[in-house]
């Protein structure tokens, strides 16, 4: 899947589109992480960890990296990195129903999608605190008052109301829009590279805890049980 998202945005990076949107499909936006990498995973948990660590840097990277207005349109619950990617989106539009949980701490883990420095620059060091080491799961009209959110639709309109608008936008200008977008991030990518090389590296090292293993084996036997 990191694969495929990858590909996808190198595609829409150089296609005709104007503007790049992500969605979800049914009642959710995204689970996060599939929790089954960890115990599918061939050879060692070393190998797995180092492998996973450039993975996903390579995948942040792309968000990171992308040169034309990214929209995200959150239709339902949020979960992960899913969540702490949304501070490198340009808009995020999201229905009343979804929520946002980035739950790293209860599996051990550490954020990552440059969320530890976005997070606190979006929404002030003690939201992004609750949020990223208590894991407080927010409704999408906190995330709006919070900044992470840019605007909520009531969820029996949502998809005709941000699908008119999208395509509203997608008639702008798209090198306007391209150019306008690159000087306002231009001068945090830099440092936004450098902090996701930092999440990779740590989160290295968390998926090789006892704290990270212990819940990943919690979820699974939980699974197991269902
Ligand atoms: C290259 C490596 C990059 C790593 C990047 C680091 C990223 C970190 C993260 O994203 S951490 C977050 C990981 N995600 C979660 O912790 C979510 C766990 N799931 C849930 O909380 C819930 O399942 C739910 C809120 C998404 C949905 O709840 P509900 O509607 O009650 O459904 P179920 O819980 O019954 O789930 C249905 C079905 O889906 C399976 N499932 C859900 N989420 C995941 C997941 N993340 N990975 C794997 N499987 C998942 C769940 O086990 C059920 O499966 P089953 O029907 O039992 O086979």
């Amino acid at each position: 899947m990191y694969q495929e998202i990858m590909l996808a945005l190198k595609n829409a990076s150089t296609d005709n589109s104007a503007i790049t949107v992500f969605t979800g499909t049914g009642d959710y936006y995204c689970s996060g992480n599939d929790l089954t990498n960890f115990t599918s995973a061939t050879g060692g948990m070393e190998e797995a960890a180092e492998k996973g660590a450039v993975v996903l840097r390579e995948f942040v990277n792309s968000f990171i990296d992308f040169p034309k207005p990214l929209v995200a349109v959150v239709n339902g619950p949020a979960v992960g990195i899913s969540v702490t990617l949304l501070g490198l989106f340009d808009a995020v539009y999201a229905s009343d129903k979804a929520t946002f949980h980035t739950p790293f701490s209860h599996l051990g883990q550490s954020p990552e999608g440059c969320s530890s420095y976005l997070f606190p620059k979006i929404m002030g060091p003690a939201k992004a605190t609750e949020m990223l080491l208590f894991g407080k799961k927010l409704t999408a009209r906190e995330a709006c008052a919070q900044g992470l959110v840019t605007e909520v639709f009531p969820d029996s309109t949502f998809e005709k109301e941000i699908w008119t608008r999208l395509k509203a936008y997608a008639k702008l200008p798209p090198n306007s829009m391209r150019i306008s977008k690159q000087l306002i991030r231009k001068n945090e990518k830099e440092k936004l590279h450098a902090v996701n090389a930092e999440e990779c590296t740590t989160l290295k090292e968390r998926w090789l805890s006892e704290e990270c293993i212990n819940a990943i084996m919690s979820f699974m036997s939980r699974k197991s049980k269902l």
